[in-house]
């Protein structure tokens, strides 16, 4: 490690390691580090991508791709299915990654491209100079070291403390968040589809997953809105759910975390600093899907901070470029998807059902989400009025 770097990237998940790559392969020095031992362990996911979004940074490879879908099987309350195919549907149908070979293999991109890589290796301030962020100061092997650069980047994750060390407001209500518990479950048939399961019954505020893993093991997870669960924890309604549909399922892997689903925050740079991924709330609020939002946003901060050191300026004029660029495309689709989300979590189950009749005799299969939400206002347009602006 050197006390000197161009950009220094925090956390190296998804975001973290496109962010790093990218710079890397323009020939800036770039350092990666991450506060784990090791890069994409524990997971913290359900692994569901559309292959679309990922080939775009990525050759699809065997290695990280535990299993391919052929699309998604909406589940109403009553037990209603709707089945969306895979090519078009934006709903996270296509692969199913092991995130921890996937993780390592986007980290091993960045340190073939130049970057430096260090694991165990935690951030705990940031530093300043004539009142700009100016550097990281982190944890190694129990000793601190200050170490300088003209752009930090806080890839850091939903738990990020990076954007507040640097003033800006990444603070989360409880309604902001989804809260999530997994099980790697094996000796199951989950099929060829990612299964989705709505209703208050089944997750309040949210919806319970499985993604058929390959081998008869799946994903089976629930994600409970903070603002909605009340008492109830998304683990027990997890456990409850197994032990009724799934007596024979054996537990090989847990997995808890949080999704923030807040929709574009306010600010995501500031002088010096900028953030990306999970650690910016870039992630869908109504799929809860950030992976390849993260990795579109890596790319675009990555490209800022190459033009920043081609024109020297590190300040929040030339870094804004990627607040601007994200916000016009992932940012618009983040509104879109927060209107849908903060309109179906006000639904009953019976409203939820009405929704899924309302699609009998209708050929879905081959129909990308925005599409069907249309066909579901036309069919609907009193329940979904709120959504009107969406079809303008
Ligand atoms: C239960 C669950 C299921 C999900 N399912 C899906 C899904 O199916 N599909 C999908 O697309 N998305 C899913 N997501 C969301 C997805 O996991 C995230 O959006 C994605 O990982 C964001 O990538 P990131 O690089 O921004 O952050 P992360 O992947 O969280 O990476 C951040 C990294 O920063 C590190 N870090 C944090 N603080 C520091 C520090 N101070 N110093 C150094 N390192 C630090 C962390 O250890 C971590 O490795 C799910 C999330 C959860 C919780």
């Amino acid at each position: 490690m050197r006390d000197r770097y161009d950009v220094i990237v925090v956390g190296a998940g998804p975001a973290g390691s496109i962010t790093a790559k990218t710079c890397a392969e323009a020939g800036l020095d770039v350092l990666l580090i991450e506060k784990r031992q090791e890069i994409g362990d524990p997971v913290r996911c359900a692994e569901g991508v559309g292959k679309d979004a990922l080939k775009k940074h990525i050759e699809p490879d065997n290695r990280w791709i535990a299993a391919e879908v052929k699309g998604s099987l909406l589940i109403a309350p009553d037990g209603t299915e709707i089945k969306i195919s895979e090519d078009t549907s934006s709903m996270k149908a296509g692969y199913v990654l092991e995130r921890k070979v996937f993780d390592r293999a986007l980290a091993q991109m960045a340190a073939m491209a130049g970057a430096e890589v260090m694991v165990k290796t935690r951030a705990t301030g940031l530093l300043r100079s004539n009142g700009r962020v100016a550097g990281i100061e982190a944890m190694y092997l129990g000793e601190t070291y200050n170490i300088k650069a003209d752009i930090v980047i806080g890839a850091d994750g939903i738990e990020s403390k990076i954007g507040r060390w640097g003033g800006i407001d990444t603070s989360l209500k409880p309604a902001d968040i989804e809260t999530c518990a997994q099980f790697l479950v094996s000796n199951i048939d989950p099929g060829e589809y990612s299964t989705f399961y709505l209703g208050n019954n089944y997750a309040p505020g949210g919806y319970l997953w499985i993604f058929p893993k390959g081998g008869h093991m799946a994903n089976v997870g629930i994600g409970i809105l903070g603002s909605k669960s009340g008492d109830v924890r998304a683990i027990s309604l997890l456990q409850r759910y197994i032990h009724n549909n799934m007596p024979q399922a054996k537990i090989v892997e847990m997995v808890v975390g949080g999704v923030p689903v807040s929709g574009p925050i306010e600010q995501t740079v500031t002088d010096g600093l900028m953030l990306v991924g999970d650690a910016a709330r870039q992630s869908d609020p109504l799929t809860g899907g950030g992976i390849t939002n993260a990795m579109d946003a890596g790319k675009m901060a990555g490209e800022v901070c190459i033009k920043a050191k081609e024109i020297g300026d590190y300040s929040v004029n030339t870094l804004k470029e990627y607040e601007d660029k994200w916000r016009a495309t992932i940012g618009k689709e983040l509104g879109k998807s927060l209107q849908v989300k903060n309109l179906l979590i006000k639904l009953t189950d019976e409203q939820l059902n009405k929704l899924a009749y309302s699609l009998k005799g209708v050929d879905v299969s081959n129909m990308a989400l925005p599409s069907l939400l249309f066909i579901l206002f036309k069919k609907n347009p009193k329940m979904l009025w709120e959504l009107r602006t969406l079809f303008k």
